[in-house]
């Protein structure tokens, strides 16, 4: 099934970034605040809008969307408040639940939203750490319901990351993936497990980071300057696991093993690094790790990757060129 009709039902941060997604993908993109604002309602949903705009008008900007196209795609996005969002609801062919992260408003939300879309429409809920299976007490259809993790901004950052619980259809789950691939998004899946991907890792290395500042090893400018140009730049183009295997598997191993004794405990090699190493699983210079490496096209497979790396670098301005270095005196 195409989808061409989609409610957010949430109008803050990423209720406006995923309704920009949505429109500059050609779907239609109804908007809906649920809180009662009194006599504030009308100005409230006008900033939702200016802001949606004020998204992609940046698109504009940047290239990605001739000025001619801008009010194309942003007549596909009406903002409404809940009275008078009914026949918006009841049109709805998959509805993005976008409300604050708290459970009471999570369960009052999906209560309103069950109530007003038709019984087979999938409801994918954006919350950044309540799983799917936390939320299923709150449905009556769990078998349409899934979490589909955007990040933050959702209008720019490629990723969704979607999870089904036991009882969530293949049905509701294809129509997610197929909508996020059919708007330029790339949909991965994971297990409903805390934190899914992104949030679990960045939670590390973000707490990791705030650890560093507090015992003076580094300024926060100098974390931040390392983690853009080294850290963060090298891990646009290979994937975590890849780089174990282009480091080697030994080396973090080694690596692991002694900031463990200087650092503590959660700095332990994982098992499956462990077994790597004890199986020669080391990664390119075995030919295998968590990927397999043909001995024939290993060279030009590294060639690209670092082809990539180059034009991340560039695109930062971090490249040096030859002609613009200068000999020491
Ligand atoms: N902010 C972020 O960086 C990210 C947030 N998320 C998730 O997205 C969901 C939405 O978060 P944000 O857009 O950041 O929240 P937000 O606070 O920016 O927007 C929530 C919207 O709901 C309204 N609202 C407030 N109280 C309400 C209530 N009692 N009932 C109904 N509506 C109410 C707000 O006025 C606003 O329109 C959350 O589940 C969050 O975990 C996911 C990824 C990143
Ligand atoms: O990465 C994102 O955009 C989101 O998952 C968040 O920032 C979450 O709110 C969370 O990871 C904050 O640590």
């Amino acid at each position: 099934m195409t989808i061409s009709n989609v409610a957010i039902v949430g109008a803050g941060r990423m209720g406006q970034g995923i309704a920009a997604a949505l429109a500059f993908g050609h779907v239609a993109v109804s908007v809906v605040d649920l809180r009662d604002r009194g006599d504030s309602t009308g100005s409230y949903l006008q900033a939702v809008e200016a802001s949606i705009r004020s998204m992609l008008e940046r698109k504009v900007i940047l290239g990605l969307l001739h000025p001619t196209d801008l009010e194309e795609v942003l007549d596909r996005v009406t903002v409404v408040s809940a009275p008078e969002a009914l026949t918006a609801m009841s049109s709805a062919q998959l509805v993005f639940e976008a409300v604050p992260e708290i459970m009471e408003v999570k369960r009052v939300a999906l209560s309103w939203i069950e109530n007003t879309v038709e019984d087979d429409v999938p409801i994918a809920s954006t919350t950044s750490s309540f799983l799917v299976t936390d939320l299923y007490e709150f449905v009556s259809h769990p078998e349409r319901f899934l979490n589909a993790h955007w990040l933050n901004p959702a209008d720019l950052i490629p990723l969704v990351e979607i999870s089904a619980g036991v009882h969530t259809s293949e049905l509701a789950v294809e129509a997610t993936r197929e909508l996020m691939i059919a708007i330029g998004k790339t949909p991965v899946t994971c297990s409903p497990s805390p934190g899914y991907i992104v949030p679990r890792l960045q939670a590390l290395v973000m707490n990791e980071a705030a650890r560093m500042v507090a015992e003076g090893v580094a300024s926060a400018e100098d974390i931040d300057r390392a983690v853009r140009i080294g850290f963060g730049a090298r891990f646009s183009v290979l994937g975590l696991l890849e780089f174990i295997d282009w480091g080697g598997c030994d080396i973090l191993y080694h690596a692991s093993n002694y900031l463990r004794g200087e650092l503590g405990e959660r700095f332990s090699p994982a098992e499956l690094v462990e077994s790597n190493m004890a199986s020669g699983r080391r990664g390119i210079s075995d030919g295998q790790g968590f990927y397999t490496f043909d001995p024939l096209t290993v060279d030009e497979y590294q060639a690209r990757r670092t082809a990539e790396f180059a034009r991340i670098l560039d695109a930062l301005g971090e490249l040096p060129r030859y002609g613009d270095l200068v000999p020491a005196t």
